[in-house]
């Protein structure tokens, strides 16, 4: 999913940007990176890695300036190469730093344009280079020496009308200052905030309003799909809708899974989304297993919990732990490759026997995706003496790809694809499995900000927002990115191209 920040500050940004890049961990695990001018140069450090690992002291040192942006990754297109680790740079114009979260529908266009037209050699397979490089190309086209806030805004509108597919966008230019923008359909997340200082205002963009609370910036609001921000470098802040019949169709696995139950997006509370969830659920299992003999509601942490505590409420039923995560392993979804998720989930997660033996259980998770935790977990419960494992899902089944930023580019990688419920139960060998119903996830999230009144759905229902995706597509992205992308192993990534790229070196 990717985490992204960017400040315009009256002091050094570093540590203000690893502070946020930390508590925005959870959208990326496999690369980080962090960029910031001073003196009308730019100092970058980025590596494959967590964030606590990427940066030491030195480099955090080296990363001075009051102006900057970080990236964490969490690969969907390209490779995990740690040349596709950003934030990515362009010498021209001005001198660009560029962090992205999200996925472009027409890379595969875009990039035999910008080669024939924009004369620009594009040298990594990640898209968001190459859509550094249509921004660029926009700016340059546009501007004279000394841009103003609307040959910003202009470019921005142009790169809407050129590219596709979802975008929440940071980018630092020398000279000038931070531009975001997002968007226009608001698929990925993105918020502004300020802090006051006494030497005058600081703004600040993250993809989660939990990054701002993180180092003491104050929500102001959302960006608005299409919208573009633009800070100067002295901390003025100009805005501009710069997409025509832009909509807010943010996408709904971020509150399903993807962020962070204390951030806020587009006027929703995350958590209070998934406590709706529970109660949805809470009602289904009520109505439709009213005949089953749940002794204990038990979570799959970490983050079905606040469903699962809900599901609890509504059934009357005891709400127990009977996992236990160890804290120093990551998000398994979000890792490269289906034989590291599926080792993870046995370090991560190991049952309180006590809690299982003789039990009917009813486990939770958010989700299925690839049906690589609920398989382990059952199994868990089971040697751990369960009577019953009965499983619930806090969202619907999903059947089909993902093409807006979440590594499911492949239907058959998908334990509902093609598969009813029983068939998948089959799978995962639950005593009883139930899905969230697709019409209730929405009234869920919608509950919390009634005035959005369409979600970006389509692992669910095979409905892509931005209208361009049919399965002539679906099937080159799955031919494209299989398997074999994310899980080559990385050091013989890393040889191709480790020179190619100023890395910020050790
Ligand atoms: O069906 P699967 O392919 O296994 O994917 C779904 C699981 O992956 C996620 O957990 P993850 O471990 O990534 O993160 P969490 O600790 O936030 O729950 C999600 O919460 C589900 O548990
Ligand atoms: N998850 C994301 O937002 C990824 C951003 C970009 N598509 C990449 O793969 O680096
Ligand atoms: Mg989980």
């Amino acid at each position: 999913m990717c985490g992204i920040v960017g400040i315009v500050g009256k002091e050094p940004v570093n540590q203000s940007i690893y502070d946020a890049l930390i508590v925005l961990q959870h959208r990326g695990q496999d690369a980080a990176g962090i960029m910031t001018i001073e003196n009308n140069m730019f100092n970058l450090r980025k590596a494959n890695g967590l964030v606590r690992d990427v940066f030491h002291t030195r480099h955090m040192k080296r990363l001075s300036g009051n102006v900057g942006i970080g990236h964490c990754r969490y690969p969907t297109a390209g490779s995990s190469s740690s040349a596709e680790a950003q934030p990515f740079y362009v010498n021209s114009p001005f001198g660009i730093a560029f962090a992205h979260n999200g996925n472009l529908t027409n890379a595969h266009e875009l990039q035999d344009e910008v080669f024939r037209i924009a004369r620009r050699h594009i040298n990594t397979t990640s898209d968001s280079e190459l859509l550094l490089n249509i921004i660029a190309h926009e700016l340059q086209s546009n501007a004279s020496m000394n841009i103003q806030p609307n040959d910003i805004f202009d470019a921005v509108e142009k790169v809407h009308k050129k590219i596709r597919g979802a975008y929440a966008v940071v980018a630092a230019v020398i000279g000038y200052g931070m531009v975001a923008f997002r968007d226009p359909h608001g698929i990925r997340p993105l918020v502004l905030g300020k802090r006051q200082t006494e030497k005058g205002d600081e703004y600040m963009v993250a993809s989660e309003s939990v990054a701002l609370d993180a180092v003491g910036f104050q929500f102001v609001r959302d960006v608005a799909p299409g919208e573009a921000i633009y800070v100067t470098e002295e901390g003025e802040l100009f805005t501009r809708q710069c997409a025509e019949n832009a909509v807010c169709n943010p996408c709904i696995f971020e509150f399903v899974y993807f962020a962070r139950p204390d951030s806020f997006i587009d006027g929703i509370s995350v958590y209070a989304s998934r406590v709706n969830m529970g109660t949805k659920l809470g009602e289904k299992i009520k109505r439709e297993w009213a005949d089953k003999d749940i002794d204990v509601v038990i979570p799959i942490p970490e983050t079905s919990m606040d469903v699962a505590l809900q599901i609890a409420n509504t059934l009357g039923l005891p709400y127990r732990q009977g996992f236990v995560k160890n804290r120093y392993i990551g998000r398994t979804f979000i890792m490269p490759g289906q034989t590291m998720r599926r080792k993870s989930v046995r370090r991560k997660l190991n049952a309180i026997s006590s809690e299982f033996k003789g039990k009917n259980v009813l486990l939770v998770d958010d989700s299925i995706v690839r049906g690589t935790t609920s398989e382990q977990i059952i199994e868990m419960a089971r040697e751990s003496g369960a009577n019953k494992v009965y499983f619930a899902s806090a969202a619907p089944e999903i059947r089909f790809p993902n093409v807006y930023g979440i590594d499911m580019p492949s239907a058959v990688e998908l334990i509902a694809y093609g598969r009813e419920i029983e068939q998948i139960n089959d799978c995962i060998k639950a005593d009883g499995l139930i899905f969230q119903d697709i019409d209730d996830l929405v009234d869920a999230v919608s509950l919390e900000n009634k005035s959005i009144t369409k979600f970006e759905t389509s692992v669910f229902d095979g409905d892509y927002v931005t209208g361009d995706v049919d399965q002539a597509y679906l099937e080159r992205v799955d031919k494209a990115r299989g398997e074999s992308v994310s899980t080559t192993p990385r050091i013989q990534t890393e040889l191709t191209n480790l020179e190619m790229h100023n890395m910020g070196t050790d």
